[in-house]
């Protein structure tokens, strides 16, 4: 009777096994039926890489037979290639095998996107040449700000254990161009470089290299000490270079095309060239000679900044102008996007383009430290592009960070773009649904900086879910609007870093961090007081805006031709002051976080009349969702007026929703889910 009933249980759970809907396929969602017999793909040669291109066609491929061929002059496409269409065949050539697979990837996008196929005549060649995607993965399977369960990379299996997760990463990656991952957090183990995780480094080297992919290391500046039992890690001492010389070799035995490092150094505490008084150059050019040989590079990130009296956003362009010229030329500076932190909205960072000679690289964040988490629907293409976009009058008008960085502007000896990953264990690989269009725009946009944030999401939307006009037109502009949304009801006008310290999830305007560090404390980055609220970045303030080339520093610098989207970024405005539609200040920062939060509400309206076109389980997953970032655009927005209240002693405007939490209580909120601001 028991065992009836149990039977009886499984089969009634089949259905559900079959039509659950996990997204654990990301965009790469083909039809049921097989592609093409292997006869209808011409090809030459059985490496790796063209294996895979072969069995992606002969799986998934439905239309015309395929000719796939690697042509000498083709190899200045880099990894780029060619694709031309007759009714008969389509025919991919490239000049190394890997644009052949980028090319496979690129008509079954066509294909899922129900493209126009019969006249294919294009060339496609990526605007960077590293494209990488940084893990902030620990060896003890935690990420550092990591929203999707744990790490993806298995050390304690390795190398013996495979996950078959592995190869569905690398697929990923290579469906969309990336071509380089760093494994590990920038706050990096100097284990990470023992013999014993070197081998298992090697597994994954091998697996992730048909498809294209290289890769890197994340290093402590301290490992020859640490790890060598040298006396100190001192970039000019022989030993030490001899140190990072033999095991540059070790790594290339076991990894021939082994990437390089990244370096995280004399920041929040890692260790640095500084700490012998030697230079951020002497720290980089010691490991790029190690490098040199075997083609390797560092990249050495800008992202430093130490107790000091001054305006935290000078301190990258104070540290590496001075040593313009200084790096080898297989040493890329690694930049973040804004001069803070990955905020939700930030001026882009004046250290783009002020290196001359030096070459130079953007890091975005994929993972939403500071956007929600996994928990809000945030489409990030938009802030990409508009960094991308940006132009910083370097050399002139039209001087933008995308021309500063692919080579353009500059014959960059590198280009590289990289982003901090948002990938772990969680069986849809990015906790929310929507987080994996946040990788796959990264990818789309490292390949080809030119394509619009529509234009990403409309393919994203139509590989992921369906290309149901009904689905796909107001769900795209959810996504294209979304990332305007959260900077409405978490940080509007140039507002930035107000989060809670440690977690960064929620709001702490009123956080002062009394005996730490200034600059680790909301009320540094706010400055209310009763004349007004923001940052005077101006030159009667910390001057930062010197930092911009004219006219931006003007631009900037002037209250009133300061864009208002960057105003309190870079002003100390008062209350009463009249904004560009005539509102008082303190009117346009309460309407604005009001409308933050009604448009998630619309998101919410929005996405339950979806319900038709998609599966449950991913309708389901996304409605709950939007339930939290819901309640959490109220959190903001009522915990950033009743204390920003405080200061300006006016009313909320009257046909604003009030409040629905007492500043008392939301003060109490905190939740202890980080370790460090
Ligand atoms: C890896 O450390 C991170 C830290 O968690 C994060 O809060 C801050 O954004 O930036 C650091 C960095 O980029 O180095």
């Amino acid at each position: 009777m028991r065992y009836l009933r149990l039977y009886t249980v499984f089969f009634l759970m089949i259905p559900l096994l079959i039509f659950a809907e996990d997204g654990s396929q990301l965009w790469l969602r083909f039809p049921a039926k097989n592609g093409i017999p292997a006869d209808k793909i011409i090809s030459k040669g059985s490496s790796p890489t063209l294996t895979i291109a072969r069995k992606e066609l002969i799986s998934h491929w439905q239309g015309q037979t395929v000719e796939l061929r690697t042509e000498n002059k083709d190899k200045n496409l880099k990894d780029g290639y060619r694709i031309i269409s007759t009714p008969e065949k389509i025919v991919i050539s490239a000049g190394k095998e890997i644009g052949l697979l980028y090319g496979v990837y690129h008509i079954l996008r066509l294909q899922q996107t129900k493209a126009d196929l019969s006249h294919l005549n294009s060339t496609e060649k990526p605007s960077y040449d590293v494209r990488v995607l940084d893990h902030w993965d620990n060896l003890d399977g935690s990420i550092e700000r990591g929203y999707a369960g744990r790490s993806l990379w298995k050390w304690e299996d390795l190398p013996g254990k495979i996950s078959p997760r592995y190869e569905e990463y690398a697929r990923a990656n290579a469906s969309v161009g990336i071509n380089s991952v760093v494994l590990n957090n920038v706050n990096a183990s100097p284990n990470m470089l023992r013999e014993d995780y070197l081998k298992k480094v090697k597994v994954l080297a091998d697996i992730f290299r048909p498809y294209g992919i290289k890769v890197y290391l994340s290093v402590n500046f301290s490992s020859p000490k640490v790890l060598g039992g040298l006396q100190n890690s001192d970039p000019l001492n022989k030993d030490v270079q001899k140190w990072w010389k033999e095991k540059a070799a070790e790594i290339y035995k076991l990894i021939p095309d082994f990437g390089g490092f990244l370096v995280k150094a004399n920041s929040e505490g890692q260790p640095g060239p500084q700490d012998y008084g030697r230079t951020h150059a002497d720290g980089a050019n010691m490991m790029a000679d190690a490098l040199k040989p075997y083609h390797g590079i560092v990249m050495w990130r800008a992202f430093v900044y130490s107790p000091s009296k001054d305006d935290r956003a000078k301190q990258a362009y104070l540290e590496f102008v001075p040593l313009d010229g200084k790096f080898r030329d297989n040493v890329i500076i690694q930049i973040k996007n804004g001069p803070v932190d990955f905020q939700p909205r930030e001026a882009f960072n004046p250290l783009f383009g002020a290196l001359r000679k030096t070459s130079e690289m953007v890091e975005f964040q994929i993972t939403q430290e500071y956007l929600g988490f996994s928990n809000h629907l945030v489409f990030l293409a938009p802030l990409f592009k508009e960094t991308l976009d940006s132009d910083t009058y370097s050399d002139g008008q039209g001087s933008t960070i995308a021309k500063i960085t692919d080579g353009t502007l500059r014959p960059a000896k590198i280009t590289a773009i990289s982003a901090v990953a948002n990938i772990g264990e969680d069986i849809n690989w990015t906790g929310h649904h929507f987080a994996q269009a946040n990788w796959y725009a990264f990818g789309r946009l490292a390949w080809n900086h030119q394509l619009s944030s529509e234009q990403i999401a409309d393919e994203w939307i139509k590989m992921t879910f369906t290309d149901d006009q009904n689905f796909l037109n107001p769900v795209k502009e959810i996504m294209l609007s979304s990332r305007e949304t959260a900077v409405d009801y978490m940080m509007p006008l140039g507002l930035h870093h107000i989060f809670a310290g440690g977690h960064h999830y929620g709001p702490e305007p009123w956080g002062d961090y009394k005996g730490g560090r200034p600059d680790w404390s909301p009320v540094y980055y706010h400055q209310a007081d009763a004349q007004g609220v923001g940052f005077n970045r101006t030159k009667t303030g910390s001057n930062a805006v010197s930092q911009y080339f004219p006219p931006l520093n003007k631009i900037y610098g002037n209250i009133s031709t300061c864009p208002e989207n960057l105003i309190l970024w870079f002003h100390h405005v008062p209350w009463d002051y009249t904004m560009k539609d005539g509102k008082s200040l303190w009117d346009e920062l309460c309407y604005t976080y009001d409308s933050g939060v009604k448009r998630v509400r619309d998101y919410q309206k929005t996405w339950d009349r979806m319900e038709p076109y998609i599966d449950e389980q991913r309708f389901a997953d996304v409605q709950s969702k939007l339930r939290i970032q819901s309640r959490d655009a109220v959190w903001w927005k009522d915990a950033c007026l009743l204390y920003f209240q405080t200061f300006s002693k006016k009313p909320i405007p009257y046909d604003i929703e009030r409040p629905v939490h007492e500043l008392e209580e939301l003060r109490k909120i905190k939740l202890n889910m980080g370790h460090h601001n």
